[in-house]
């Protein structure tokens, strides 16, 4: 594509030279990736300035540069104000606009962004359609799963990405949308057609200034929704009417509003719900007809979110008898409130809950049907919100009755240091819990010492297969570890 064709749509912007001529055969944001014909784009980054980097993106065959400022150079710059904004838009444009053909769901909320995808996804197969995936634990296009760094990718892996679902024949994509990625613009580009809302609890206050500022990163994607090119059909915000932030929510959209909720009335709800050790039972309520769900998800947050997915599929048109099939297959999702059975007498519970409320959440379901005692290892990740670390402690201490706290990704942080942030204040609870920066030591120590119908909660990393200490991540999943501690004890 003609560089000046790439900016065709792009109001502002000034050159240094003629752009009429240059053909651009990929855009990179990264010099590192550069080949010839390449466009590089330069991105002020948290941890380096992408403009440092043009002799190196030159030197592997840039042709033209795109920065937010004049840079003395032997290839035409385009300067703009916002790199980062302009790169999401330049993405799409390229890609041609995927997500103009392709259907797009996009999940937001503090809790229950990737599970809500997974039942989506699920939704949608049981009706014959192909989908793609994009959040925390992968992409995923129909069966084929591909690594991602990101819970929401950068914006130029993001269009490449829904470009190469439409190669593979997808009809409908589904994605996570993180509050970073509103803020930083990563889904400027993307036409959405149902935005869906699960919550608003405490995270991420490392990145945004306080709790209004979070939500309002949040609310960005519903003030997107139906702002982009195309003309197709009308475009819906699915929104948590339980959730004390869905007003403002509600209010940032000008599109179809469809509200779910247990508590208040909304056009979707849930009722006669019960949930026990093996499941959760409901009636799922539309205006136009109503249908008991029996799914093997355990608590009433996957209620939510159960009623998150459907509101969303009866947005789309999905019938009732598809989504209850689909519900009712699903067995969970990886990391979330995963069990770990190898005939123990106990029971042991890997979950993703890293923030307050996940864990009050989680800790709460297992308290509803515990016979025994409930231990928890937890940790709180590093540079990362510190002002979570002493409430996910006191929570833990709370609804356990023995807590270990160990690390969970200190990253660039010392994990003694986390610790302490953690369990200050908490003197008077010494005999309730033990600290220990080994994580690995801490499961142990929990599987030993669980007697018959025990529940041992290991919390924070669901998913994931590595604690990342410094910048190096290291080999480690907790599912793992404990079937290796579990089997170590019945020797
Ligand atoms: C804070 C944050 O969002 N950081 C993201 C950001 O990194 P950064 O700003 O540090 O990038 P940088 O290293 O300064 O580089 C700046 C630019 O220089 C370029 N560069 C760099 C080196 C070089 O040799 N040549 C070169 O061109 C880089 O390619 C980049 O374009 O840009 C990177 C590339 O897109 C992201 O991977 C990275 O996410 C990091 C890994 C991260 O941890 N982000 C978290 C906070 C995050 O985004 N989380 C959300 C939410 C998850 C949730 O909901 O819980 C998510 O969506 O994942
Ligand atoms: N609707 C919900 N409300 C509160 N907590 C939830 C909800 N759904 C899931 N959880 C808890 O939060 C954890 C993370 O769930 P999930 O991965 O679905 O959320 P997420 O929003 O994708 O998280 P992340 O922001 O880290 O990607 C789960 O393991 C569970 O403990
Ligand atoms: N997307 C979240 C995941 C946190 C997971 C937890 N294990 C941690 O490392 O803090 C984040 O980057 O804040
Ligand atoms: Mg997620």
């Amino acid at each position: 594509m003609k560089l000046s064709e790439l900016f065709s749509d792009i109001p502002n912007y000034q050159t240094t030279n003629a752009i009429e001529n240059i053909e651009i055969d990929a855009i990179e944001m990264d010099s590192q990736k550069v080949k010839s014909g390449s466009l590089f784009v330069c991105i002020s980054g948290f941890t380096v300035d992408g403009h440092n980097y043009v002799e190196q993106a030159i030197t592997n065959g840039a042709v033209a540069i795109v920065a937010e400022k004049n840079i003395k150079t032997s290839v035409p710059v385009v300067i703009v104000s916002d790199t980062s904004r302009i790169l999401a838009m330049i993405s799409a444009k390229f890609y041609n606009h995927p997500t103009a053909k392709i259907p797009l769901i996009g999940v937001t909320g503090t809790n229950g962004k990737t599970t809500v995808t997974y039942l989506l996804e699920t939704i949608y197969n049981e009706y014959q359609m192909k989908t793609g995936v994009i959040g925390t634990i992968q992409m995923k296009i129909d069966k084929k799963t591909y690594p991602v760094s990101n819970t929401t990718p950068d914006a130029l892996s993001l269009q490449k990405s829904f470009h190469l679902m439409l190669e593979q024949g997808v009809e409908l994509a589904i994605m996570e949308v993180s509050s970073h990625a509103l803020d930083l613009g990563r889904v400027f580009g993307c036409d959405f057609d149902i935005a869906v809302f699960t919550n608003l609890t405490q995270d991420h206050l490392d990145y945004h200034k306080n709790i209004d500022d979070y939500l309002h990163a949040k609310s960005l994607l519903f003030a997107q929704l139906g702002n982009t090119y195309d003309d197709r059909d009308q475009k819906f915000a699915i929104i948590n009417g339980d959730d004390p932030s869905s007003d403002l929510i509600k209010r940032s959209t000008a599109q179809h509003v469809i509200t779910y909720a247990c508590k208040n009335e909304a056009q979707i709800m849930a009722a006669d719900i019960t949930i026990n050790a093996n499941g959760t039972s409901f009636k799922l309520i539309t205006p136009d007809e109503s249908i008991k769900i029996n799914s093997k998800l355990i608590g009433m947050f996957n209620v939510y979110n159960m009623l998150a997915a459907s509101a969303a599929a009866i947005a789309g048109k999905i019938p009732l008898n598809c989504i209850k099939k689909a519900l009712e297959s699903i067995k969970g999702v990886s990391g979330r409130f995963e069990s770990i059975s190898q005939d123990q007498s106990f029971a042991v519970i890997v979950d993703y809950a890293h923030t307050p409320d996940s864990l009050k959440n989680v800790l709460q379901t297992i308290k509803e049907f515990a016979k025994g005692k409930i231990y928890v290892i937890v940790g709180c990740g590093g540079d990362r919100d510190r002002s979570k670390r002493p409430l996910m402690a006191a929570i833990a201490l709370r609804y356990a009755d023995h807590a270990l706290f160990t690390s969970d990704n200190p990253r660039t942080e010392n994990p003694e240091s986390i610790l302490a942030d953690m369990t200050t204040g908490l003197e008077d609870f010494k005999n309730k819990y033990e600290v220990t920066s080994d994580r690995k030591r801490a499961i142990y120590q929990a599987i030993n010492r669980a007697k018959k119908d025990d529940i041992i909660l290991i919390a924070g990393k669901g998913h994931e297969t590595y604690q990342q200490i410094g910048n190096i991540k290291y080999d480690f999943d907790d599912r793992l570890i404990a079937k290796e501690a579990i089997k170590a004890k019945e020797k």
